[in-house]
């Protein structure tokens, strides 16, 4: 995606935002025929236009056709400049009211006579794909807070910085220009994922200073090649938002775009950077998307949950816990009358738990931000228990196969090479990371039990390199434990250990991201996996 200039001047990765686009256009065409097809709905996007501004209109255009492209349906609203800002806001609130229309957008920016603000506040929060509604932006201002949707330019360039293997965390970030569209909101964005965040202004003196000690600047002062070479910091990513036309008499329109950085001379000092057209441009479309797919999911999912309300609050009902577990039969669904639902969560890897009940919520899950997440073992446990339903994007119940076939993708990619991704999302929940590979062991607790495996990963709550290792194999003096399996243990490891058991039931301890996991099984089952 991201191409080395050949010349010797030239040395910064030069970051293809048309290609990344592209590759996450496709993903998007790809999930929205999914849905299409498991659910029979279409996400819908209303894009909204009042007057001939030539460049807003090339914009929509490119929107709507993007829509077409992925097979998001747009509606379509062509407003003419001297409309009334009531009347923009009434067809606003028809929007809000339409069932099949799952985002709006207002393009920026509405003729002098209508009040942007107003009309951007009648957008329902939970359509407003654009994040301009202030009760969205305002959530990204607060520590905690999440926001229905982050505005398209801002998310975009995270996502050229993501895609590019640029880390955020402890670095120092320079936005240039204070718009509601970008500046401050990317500002925002960028003090969410823990950068060091100045933002540069026309009233700041001395920008060139301040800016040459950024590791990243996000270009967004819509001043053409405003800033130079010698005003970069070696090695630094630049994202250039701006997107200025100048003269240009060679060219047949008489025009050219070029952004707020001096391309030709940032390419010689810093490490990547975006070019204009075709850096930051096309993630706005792309992340337009996005939102709009993300939005008619999460409709559609509320939608079809029972018992969970509009907002995706929890029930708990303790009361009416009643446990069929039946010895013997573990790897069959056992039903429960009282049972939690979780929904896959691929950002972390883990369930996130949408309706708790009974407590068995008191041991199980790890809780973050007031939301319970299960890691698959868990689910896999509960759901074979039959305690726990793990839905899919339609809110149809995965079946147990289905699960084991989701663990074992996530061994799989574990294996392959995502884990700095999975280190990274399970640092972002809160866990501590360990160094990859370590193996820990209990050499000396006794001559029967030694335990050692591939522990990478640690939880904040439970240090497993203290004394906790030997309470563990205290508190099951009892037990046998074993050299840990590979994962999943085949039947044959399996049945080894059961055999050395002669009766005793068998333990089955899995210690996996610092977190010990024991079942217990009278016999072993393993379900035959397709
Ligand atoms: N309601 C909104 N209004 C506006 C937004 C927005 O996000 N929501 N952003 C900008 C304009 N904008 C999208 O609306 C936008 C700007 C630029 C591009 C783009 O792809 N640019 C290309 C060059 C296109 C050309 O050649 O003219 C590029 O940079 O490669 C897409 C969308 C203001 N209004």
């Amino acid at each position: 995606m991201a191409t080395t200039s050949s010349s010797a001047d030239h040395k910064a990765t030069i970051i293809d935002g048309k290609a990344i686009a592209q590759i996450i256009r496709s993903e998007i065409a790809s999930e929205v025929q999914d849905l299409s097809k498991k659910c029979g709905k279409v996400p819908g996007l209303a894009v909204v236009i009042v007057g001939n501004r030539k460049d807003s209109q090339s914009y929509v255009s490119m929107k709507r056709k993007a829509c077409a492209e992925v097979g998001i349906k747009s509606f379509d609203l062509d407003l003419p400049e001297d409309v009334s800002q009531d009347e923009v806001i009434s067809k606003v609130h028809e929007l809000n009211a339409n069932p099949e229309v799952h985002g709006i957008l207002v393009q920026l920016p509405l003729p002098k006579h209508i009040n942007e603000e107003k009309v951007l506040t009648e957008i329902s929060i939970d359509k407003d794909v654009d994040g301009f509604h202030p009760l969205n932006i305002g959530k990204l201002a607060m520590k905690g807070r999440d926001p229905l949707f982050l505005p398209c330019t801002p998310k975009g360039c995270l996502e050229l910085l993501s895609r590019s293997g640029v880390s955020i965390k402890g670095k120092k970030a320079v936005v240039v220009g204070r718009s509601n569209i970008v500046g401050l909101p990317v500002a925002l964005l960028l003090l969410k994922e823990d950068a060091t965040v100045t933002i540069v202004h026309s009233r700041t003196p001395d920008p060139e200073h301040i800016i040459r000690e950024a590791d990243i600047i996000i270009a967004a002062a819509g001043q053409p090649m405003m800033i130079k070479g010698s005003w970069i910091k070696p090695g630094a990513a630049v994202i250039d938002v701006g997107t200025n036309a100048v003269d240009d008499s060679s060219r047949k329109s008489g025009y050219r775009l070029v952004g707020d950085v001096d391309f030709h001379e940032g390419c010689k000092v810093a490490g990547c950077i975006t070019p204009v057209p075709g850096g930051v441009g096309p993630l706005t479309v792309a992340m337009l998307l996005k939102n709009t797919l993300d939005g008619a999911k999460r409709v559609i999912s509320q939608t079809t949950d029972d018992g969970e309300n509009s907002h995706g609050q929890y029930t708990n009902n303790d009361d009416e816990e009643e446990y069929f577990y039946a010895p013997g039969s573990l790897s069959k669904l056992q039903p429960r009358k009282v049972v939690s639902k979780a929904r896959w969560y691929a950002k972390t890897e883990m369930a996130k738990v949408t309706i708790q009940k009974g407590s068995l919520w008191k041991t199980a899950g790890i809780a973050r931000s007031g939301i319970v997440y299960c890691s698959i073992e868990e689910v896999l446990f509960l759901a074979e228990i039959g305690a726990l339903l793990l839905l899919d994007d339609c809110s149809a119940s995965s079946s147990l196969d289905d699960i084991y076939i989701q663990r074992l993708q996530i061994v799989k990619a574990g294996v392959g090479g995502s884990s700095l991704r999975l280190k990274k999302q399970l640092k972002s929940l809160g866990y501590i990371v360990r160094r990859h590979g370590v193996p820990w062991s209990f050499k000396g607790a006794n001559s029967n039990e030694s335990v050692s495996g591939k522990c990478a990963l640690e939880s904040g709550s439970v240090d497993l390199e203290s004394e906790n290792k030997r309470s563990i194999i205290e508190m099951f003096s009892g037990m046998q434990i074993n050299e840990a399996w590979g994962y999943p243990p085949s039947k044959a490891e399996i049945e080894a250990p059961e055999r050395q058991c002669v009766g005793v039931p068998l333990k089955f301890c899995q210690v996996e991201h610092g977190r010990v996991s024991l079942f217990s099984f009278d016999r072993v089952e393993l379900p035959v996996l397709p």
